[in-house]
């Protein structure tokens, strides 16, 4: 099938490659010419396992194209994926500006019938935004927009995780497909279903449902998530004050199966480019209809606050007042296996360290790189705390001489370090760990005085601790 992606982020690059492993003819357009001159030159803007591979397979096959060309991207596709960014707005809602601009290019350049896929997170209702947009272009042109052979319009919105993206996008575990109950529908409909075949053979996990509830499920289902994230944290915080603890507690209500396991891991909050701007954007959704979702403004309060409470820990163990003190920080992306920085802890984290006078060594496996670029920005009216925050390129290389290791995402290779290596050049054997992936009784009989998120603080021998 002919393809076309707009958009060549997270969801539009993994969506095309992977449409383009499967043996569609994809075309992926973006107005970032950097982007499209990094791919068309063999890279890859982003990190994501397997990513690379297909990409260079299905390049050196001709399935897959990368061009900043609107006109013929447009023309390519008799289905045309919309994956644009959908950021917040200044108020929380979500931007459209991209959507809606990608849509008035299809109308423009339109030269048959085209199914209009709405791949990017949209508030409800937005399907229809896109319909009135491509029909005004059409009109323009002369071609009569509201015409049910010109194009359809379906929504479908994306579930991959990021660090996982590929193999979530090649195993999903429900498509989901809102559709109009018409003519054009139905040829949209078949389009969709011949698409996805290869990804769900018997079609058992392709859920068809109306446009609009099919919006809102991609909203509801994010929402739940970061729901049940802050509903851990809340109660890891809790169980550091009544004395028990949070890993404990996880497996123990995890085994229900009513509750399950997945996403009960209290840590430093949620972070990342869409459970926070998808929370915000449905309660913004729920405002405009005159209703309060008090379930998901709390969710999000809470995890506000969630970003805080490592440094909380760092201050009371050490003092409010942090000049002086060096921390070696490990993990700055948002979450393990990519270098997405958007709305990661470890921005909120170290700017704090750095405003109580601190200095921070961070190390990263992938994302030193983005993670430069975004505290210049995040940073640049403090010049001189910018000057004491630095990057290195081994994870070991922070910690010699700091006061303290202050752990921020759970990288595979952080979970088993060298800790008799590490307690001889830290200053003293000092961790803050915000996503527990040590045990407090282990950690103090290493003599390490280790501090995680809702776990009692094992007691340790205070006299290996320089600073005691
Ligand atoms: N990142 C993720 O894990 C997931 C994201 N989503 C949703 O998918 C959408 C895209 O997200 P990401 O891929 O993360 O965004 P991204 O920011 O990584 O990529 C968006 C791309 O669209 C390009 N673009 C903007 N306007 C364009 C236009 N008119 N024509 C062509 N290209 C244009 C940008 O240059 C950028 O490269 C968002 O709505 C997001 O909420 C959904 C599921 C997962
Ligand atoms: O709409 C989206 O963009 C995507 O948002 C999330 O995916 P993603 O943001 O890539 O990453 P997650 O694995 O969900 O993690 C999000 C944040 O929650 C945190 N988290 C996750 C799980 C958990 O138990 N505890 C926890 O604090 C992570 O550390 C991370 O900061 C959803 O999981 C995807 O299904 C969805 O498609």
């Amino acid at each position: 099938m002919k393809i076309t992606i707009i958009g060549t982020g997270y969801v539009g690059l993994v969506t095309g490659a992977c449409l383009a492993e499967i043996g569609n003819d994809v075309f992926c357009l973006d107005v970032d010419p950097r982007k499209i001159e990094i791919l068309n030159s063999g890279g890859v803007p982003i990190h994501e396992p397997g990513l690379q591979e297909i990409i260079a397979r299905t390049r050196a096959h001709g399935r897959i194209t990368f061009s900043t060309d609107v006109k013929a991207s447009v023309e390519h596709g008799d289905v045309q994926f919309i994956a644009v960014g959908t950021p917040p707005d200044e108020d929380g809602s979500a931007d459209l500006q991209y959507v809606l601009e990608a849509a008035r290019n299809i109308g423009r350049y339109s030269n048959g019938f085209k199914v209009v896929v709405d791949k990017s997170t949209v508030p409800v209702g937005t399907a229809e935004r896109v319909r009135a947009v491509i029909a005004e272009e059409l009109d323009a042109r002369g071609l009569d927009g509201s015409a049910g052979h010109r194009f359809s319009i379906v929504s479908n919105p994306e579930f991959l995780k990021e660090g996982a993206a590929v193999d979530d996008f090649m195993r999903p575990d429900r498509i989901v497909i809102g559709i109009d109950d018409d003519e054009a529908g139905l040829i949209a409909r078949e389009k969709m279903k011949r698409l996805y075949g290869p990804f769900n053979r018997n079609h058992e996990r392709t859920l068809y449902m109306d446009v609009r509830s099919a919006e809102f499920t991609k909203y509801a289902a994010n929402a739940m998530l970061a729901t049940r994230i802050s509903f851990m944290n809340e109660m890891s915080n809790l169980a550091d004050r009544v004395g028990a603890d949070i890993e404990q507690v996880r497996r123990g209500i995890g085994s229900d199966p009513r509750i399950g396991y997945h996403f009960l891991y209290a840590g430093v909050g949620y972070g990342g480019s869409c459970f926070p701007k998808d929370v915000q954007a449905l309660v913004r959704t729920a405002g405009e209809n005159g209703h309060q979702l008090r379930i998901l403004e709390a969710v999000e309060a809470v995890n506000y606050d969630q970003k805080e409470v490592l440094v909380d820990k760092i201050a009371t163990r050490l003092g409010e007042d942090l000049t002086g003190r060096t921390f070696a920080v490990w993990g700055l992306a948002f979450k393990p296996n990519t270098d997405d920085m958007r709305e990661a802890p470890s921005r909120r984290l170290i700017a704090s360290l750095l405003a109580r006078g601190a200095h921070v060594r961070a190390y990263d496996p992938v994302a030193i790189g983005e993670a430069r670029r975004v505290f210049a920005l995040d940073l640049a009216g403090t010049p001189d705390a910018l000057a004491r925050l630095s990057f290195v390129a081994k994870q070991d290389e922070t910690l010699v001489g700091a006061d303290a290791l202050v752990i921020v995402t759970e990288w595979k290779e952080f979970k088993s370090p060298d800790f008799a290596h590490l307690k001889s050049v830290l200053k003293a054997p000092l961790i803050f760990d915000g996503r527990n992936l040590y045990e407090p009784q282990a950690m103090a009989e290493l003599g390490i005085d280790y501090y995680a998120i809702g776990r009692p603080h094992a007691q340790f021998d205070s006299a290996t601790d320089a600073r005691a």
